[in-house]
């Protein structure tokens, strides 16, 4: 908000804004000094809100000051603090509040200069902010400024406003005297009165100039022009304390209070819904990233990494289970002799076939069927005993073959035929602590049986002992 622009529907709202209060500004303006019943608690209401508003402002803007290394931010943060500490005082020392002539040894003229410092002091920390905005943005990069200290810009500021308030309790002594009673303005005030109307044109001014504009610096344009409204309203053509031009002054002064809270706040919102969509969005990346760790490039089944992982998870909960673990290695006959004949892009669309009609001859989520390397591949059978992974393996030989691949150099079938190598592991208790080791040993025990399936005469099944890797033919049949 501090950097960028506007959106359509914030410029839309700041327009409606500027010509509410300017409206309010022209019809009350024939009437400002018209008597109005004297309702003290609409001051306690006024001040309580103000207070609210501003302190919650200064709070909001210090935080996107510090995160954002802006000094800029954090005076405009000191300029809204300043003038919530300021509406204390200004609330206990107003007359018929608390007591007849206000507390905290208010005088006569105490409450009417705490108005005007806190009105004139504001717009000074516009000028500010304004000053240090244009040269943070000619200065360096944002990540390169140190960061401003939030403590050394609050102690500032309460400075400021103690200062502030030490000069209005001493007002009746050493200041012009800008009431005539405690009701009634003084009918020839002095010049001073003029001040916070000057000031805040003056930064008006200045922000206007200012190029580019952010939406905080629009939000703060409008802020100024409801702020000159309201001075004028109820301190300058208005005649006392709760006139109509004193009510209506202070209306347009609540709203001049409220614009930067409600656009840090729309700013807060939408961060927020950007916020949720990254994180959305990084983690749709983050998954989609995990799946293609996962998986084989060319044939779209499980990788080698992702198969010695399931391998070790898969075994350790075999362990914990005491339920057997399968694993069938499978080598696509005379591969070699394809590729020579049908070339390698051939080779690598028959690798994607065989891999296709692997993963469709598995049922159970847990399987896991991965390229081992090569035109060797791996199938991993939690919860399956040695007989049922035979018969899964016996399967997939024949759904190969079905598969009819043309193999016209294989001199076992004049189709594309796989090996298969079997291995069931019923692991007992206690082996867990050498996991690793031990799927080794099963691996090596199915990659055994392969072997033997090719020694054998290729397009056959061979069931190996996991443990004794007693290997045993049972002869497929083609
Ligand atoms: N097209 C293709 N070929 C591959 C790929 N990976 C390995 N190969 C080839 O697969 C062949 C494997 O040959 P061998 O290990 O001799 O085995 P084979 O010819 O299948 O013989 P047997 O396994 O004994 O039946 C080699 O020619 C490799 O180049 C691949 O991703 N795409």
């Amino acid at each position: 908000m501090s950097t960028h622009p506007a959106g359509p529907g914030e410029i839309r709202l700041i327009r409606f804004v500027v010509l509410f209060s300017m409206l309010l500004f022209a019809l009350s303006l024939p009437f400002l000094r018209m008597p109005l019943p004297q309702y003290p608690a609409f001051m306690a209401m006024y001040d309580a809100a103000l207070f609210v508003v501003y302190l919650i402002t200064a709070v909001l803007l210090y935080s996107h000051g510090h995160t954002l290394r802006s000094r800029a931010l954090m005076l405009l943060a000191d300029g809204f603090l300043f003038v919530s500490v300021l509406i204390v005082p200004h609330m206990f020392t107003f007359p018929g509040l608390f007591a007849p002539s206000g507390l905290l040894g208010a005088g006569r003229q105490t409450t009417a200069w705490i108005y005007q410092l806190w009105h004139g002091g504001f717009p000074l920390f516009v000028l500010l902010y304004v000053r240090e905005a244009q040269r943070e943005r000619e200065a360096v990069a944002d990540a390169d400024r140190p960061r401003p200290s939030i403590y050394r810009h609050i102690a500032v500021s309460l400075l400021a406003s103690a200062c502030a308030l030490a000069l209005a309790l001493s007002s009746d002594a050493m200041l012009p005297a800008l009431m005539q009673d405690r009701q009634d303005y003084a009918s020839d005030r002095h010049w001073v009165i003029w001040l916070p109307w000057l000031l805040n044109m003056a930064a008006l001014g200045l922000l206007l100039r200012k190029r580019p504009q952010a939406a905080l610096d629009l939000w703060l344009i409008v802020t100024l022009i409801t702020l000159v409204l309201e001075v004028s309203m109820a301190a300058l053509f208005n005649n006392a304390r709760y006139d109509l031009g004193f009510y209506v002054g202070r209306v347009n002064g609540l709203i001049a209070a409220s614009l930067v809270l409600i656009a840090l706040l729309i700013e807060n919102g939408r961060l927020y819904a950007l916020l949720g969509r990254a994180h959305e969005r990084m983690q749709q990346r983050a998954d989609e990233l995990e799946r293609r760790s996962a998986q084989d490039g060319l044939t779209g089944v499980a990788n080698r990494r992702h198969f010695d992982l399931m391998l070790g998870r898969e075994w350790r909960r075999a362990q914990r289970s005491g339920l057997p673990l399968s694993l069938l290695m499978l080598d696509v006959d005379f591969f070699k002799h394809f590729n020579d004949r049908y070339g390698h892009i051939a080779g690598d669309h028959c690798l994607k076939a065989v891999s296709a009609v692997l993963a469709g001859c598995t049922r159970r989520a847990s399987d896991v069927v991965a390229r081992y390397g090569g035109e060797e591949f791996a199938v991993l059978l939690p919860d399956t005993a040695g007989d049922d992974a035979q018969l899964l393996a016996e399967a997939m030989c024949a759904a190969v073959r079905e598969r009819a691949v043309p193999h016209e150099d294989s001199s076992v079938s004049p189709v594309v035929t796989v090996s298969v190598g079997v291995a069931t592991f019923n692991p007992a208790p206690g082996m867990g602590s050498r996991a690793t080791v031990r799927s080794a040993q099963l691996v090596d025990a199915a990659d055994h049986a392969l072997y033997r399936a090719k020694d054998g005469g290729r397009n056959r099944v061979v069931v190996a002992d996991a443990s004794a890797v007693i290997c045993q033919m049972t002869g497929s049949a083609r």
